[in-house]
């Protein structure tokens, strides 16, 4: 059986970001109930690494921390922000056929078990909960037009004069979601920072549906993760603009996605940003981590320098990589070349199933009900 402190860090381990707050996490587990987790996603385009491996590596963990883990799909929230041409019926069948089983795929290869993964359905939660919608009023009520302006980011949207009414709605359902669905863990990449502030801040405002354990009223635990940053960003956006700068699959071209095939992840990371000598903001080192340093390595990572400037050397963890990057021992195009290596061979299972197994159909579905709502 697995100790409290085991359990809080694998919580914390990378990819995490932040968590709000480790105390509270470890009192949580301490009760020796059963924790609930969610993430939620928008229902729109291809699944690229950042929701595929980044956010599933996190739910992995918190599945062996022993916490009942769930993915809401936001198929109302999605619809709102006028994802897949703001049709419903695509957004939903998109929703459970090729979102949630490339996701179920993605939680076994990462190491979990899809089989115990609860996948809610946003517009069932709202069926079933009959308290959803008066609870939505109900905050409306009790938080400021300027808490929730402040939130739009969360969905890619920044306040205007012509923002549309149903924006300012969807800020205010996903707290809602945190409580409906009972969770103590709210997780998201780090761009969903602002809404779940504001969740743990409305804890005691939120009557209808109150979040407890073991008889207690508590406040909602946030977790957010690291976000991988766009393969084409230039170093010269503004940090704070995460839409920008993040990996994102309204724009294509930032992003590595799970059916790409080993020439399509070549040419990209060929293409990507990688300045010389530095680790921060630099798309390549970031897949360096997340594919080849999350797990303890049982081989080298090996870069093939060409012999004029040292020949081939080999890592066996992250920051023995970065310091020689740092100190200028690696040259861009060496580190790019030893990452495809890797990137391909990690991603092989899902190309595979993308290619000749399940996920083939799948993925063929899906580009036909994309292609309608273009
Ligand atoms: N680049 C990324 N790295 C890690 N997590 C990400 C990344 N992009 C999105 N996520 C996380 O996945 C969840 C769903 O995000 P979302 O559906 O908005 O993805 P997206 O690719 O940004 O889509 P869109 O381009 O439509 O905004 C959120 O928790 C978000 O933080
Ligand atoms: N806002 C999230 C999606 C989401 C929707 C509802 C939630 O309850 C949680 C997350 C995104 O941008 O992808």
């Amino acid at each position: 059986m697995m100790d409290v402190e085991d359990k809080v860090n694998l919580a914390l381990k990378y990819p995490t970001e932040e968590l709000l707050t480790v105390e509270e996490l470890r009192s949580y587990f301490e009760t020796g109930e059963t924790l609930k987790h969610y993430i939620g996603f928008e229902i729109s385009g291809y699944i690229h690494i950042g929701t595929g491996v980044v956010s599933m590596y996190k739910l992995v963990d918190l599945q062996k921390a022993g916490v009942k883990v769930s993915i809401l799909l936001a198929d109302l929230h999605s619809w709102l922000n006028h994802k897949l041409g703001g049709d419903l019926e695509v957004i939903r069948k998109v929703a459970v056929t090729y979102f949630k089983e490339t996701l179920r795929k993605s939680i076994s290869v990462l190491g979990g078990d899809p089989d115990s993964v609860d996948f809610i359905l946003a517009s069932n939660l709202t069926e079933e909960k009959r308290e959803y919608w008066v609870q939505v009023l109900d905050l409306a009520r009790q938080v400021s037009l300027s808490d929730v302006r402040h939130s739009l980011t969360i969905m890619g949207r920044t306040f205007t004069n012509s923002a549309k009414m149903s924006w300012l709605i969807y800020p205010l359902m996903q707290v809602i979601d945190v409580y409906a669905l009972g969770t103590h863990i709210a997780h998201g990449g780090v761009d969903q920072r602002k809404v779940y502030v504001l969740a743990r801040d409305v804890y005691d405002k939120v009557k209808l549906m109150p979040l407890t354990l073991g008889g207690r009223v508590v406040k909602p635990i946030i977790l957010l993760h690291h976000l991988i940053p766009s393969l084409t960003m230039t170093g010269k956006e503004s940090r704070l603009d995460l839409s920008e700068t993040k990996m994102s699959k309204s724009r294509p071209e930032t992003a590595i996605f799970l059916h790409d095939s080993p020439d399509d992840v070549a040419r990209k990371i060929k293409n990507a940003y990688c300045p010389p000598k530095m680790t921060e903001n630099n798309p390549v080192i970031e897949l360096a981590k997340l594919f080849s340093f999350r797990e303890p390595r049982r081989s080298p990572f090996t870069v093939k320098r060409p012999s004029e400037y040292g020949g081939p050397v080999e890592y066996w963890t992250f920051d023995e990589l970065t310091k020689d990057y740092v100190e200028g021992k690696i040259h861009p195009l060496d580190l790019k070349n030893a990452v495809i290596e890797e990137a391909v061979k990690f991603l092989e299972p899902y190309w595979k199933w993308f290619s000749n197994g399940e996920g083939a159909k799948l993925l063929s579905d899906m580009s036909s009900m994309i292609k309608v709502t273009r």
